[in-house]
């Protein structure tokens, strides 16, 4: 019988701070994102692991939202150890324009405690710290905050649990997280527990709020060899 992919939860994750932290080059690595994720995927490559980070090919259309819409905040539901956090927040500071700097900021809700930081103390090693605020507890309750203090989201990374892909793009709207012009990605589209939310976000009907979905799908194989694909929708 073939043996089932682990991809989190096994000491990974403190074993890949622990490496990052005391790294040998450590003072050369501190401060600079590119090198730091670089790093997290030789050291996952190494080590034979398949670690649930977005990685460097599926981020790059991600990447490309960003740089179209210079967002002034973007949130992502799912942060894990901090690796789509470092990379958009890095992302958003080199494209950071006169009207979004010092106001720009990357919301990372996570559930899990741990992982969450193991993802601070990554983020603060790459000096994102100042624009990477994480949120620790469910999506649902951490949205719930972010509605009660008037937060507008430009790009919404949506990367948590497949299950909860639309209950959590109808809270957003509902509690009017979500603008025109709004940018949704989800990555894991590809199963059958994402086949709800990419009904809703494919069928040209308005979403809950009054918006209408403009949406493309990208293929991609996980390292596994599993099919899988990112979701990308506009609200207009
Ligand atoms: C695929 S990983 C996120 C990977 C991360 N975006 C990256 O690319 O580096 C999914 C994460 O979502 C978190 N998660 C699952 N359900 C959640 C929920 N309801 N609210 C917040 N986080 C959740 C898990 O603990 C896990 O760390």
């Amino acid at each position: 019988m073939a043996s089932e992919t682990i991809w989190h939860g096994d000491g990974r994750e403190q074993a890949l701070l622990k490496h990052i932290l005391n790294h040998p080059n450590a003072s050369e690595l501190r401060g600079r994102p590119d090198s730091i994720l670089s790093e997290i995927d030789r050291w996952a490559l190494k080590h034979n692991l398949c670690m649930m980070t977005i990685g460097p090919d599926r981020s790059q259309p991600i990447i490309d939202v960003i740089r179209s819409t210079t967002p002034k905040t973007m949130a992502e539901l799912g942060g894990y150890i901090g690796y789509s956090a470092i990379k958009f927040a890095s992302e958003i500071r080199k494209t950071t324009t006169t009207t979004t700097a010092g106001i720009a900021r990357y919301l990372s809700l996570e559930s899990d405690v741990q992982y969450a930081s193991v993802a601070q103390a990554l983020v603060e090693f790459a000096g994102l710290a100042d624009l990477v605020h994480i949120h620790v507890g469910s999506s649902a309750e951490s949205l719930a905050k972010l509605a009660a203090e008037g937060v507008e989201i430009d790009v919404l990374f949506i990367d948590h649990n497949e299950d909860l892909y639309v209950r959590d793009l109808r809270l957003a709207e509902k509690y009017a997280l979500l603008h025109l012009g709004s940018v949704v990605v989800a990555d894991n589209v590809g199963g059958p527990r994402a086949r709800d939310y990419v009904q809703m976000v494919t069928k040209n009907e308005g979403g809950a709020a009054g918006f209408k979905y403009r949406s493309r799908t990208l293929p991609y194989v996980l390292p596994d060899g599993q099919q899988d694909a990112v979701l990308i929708t506009n609200l207009v």
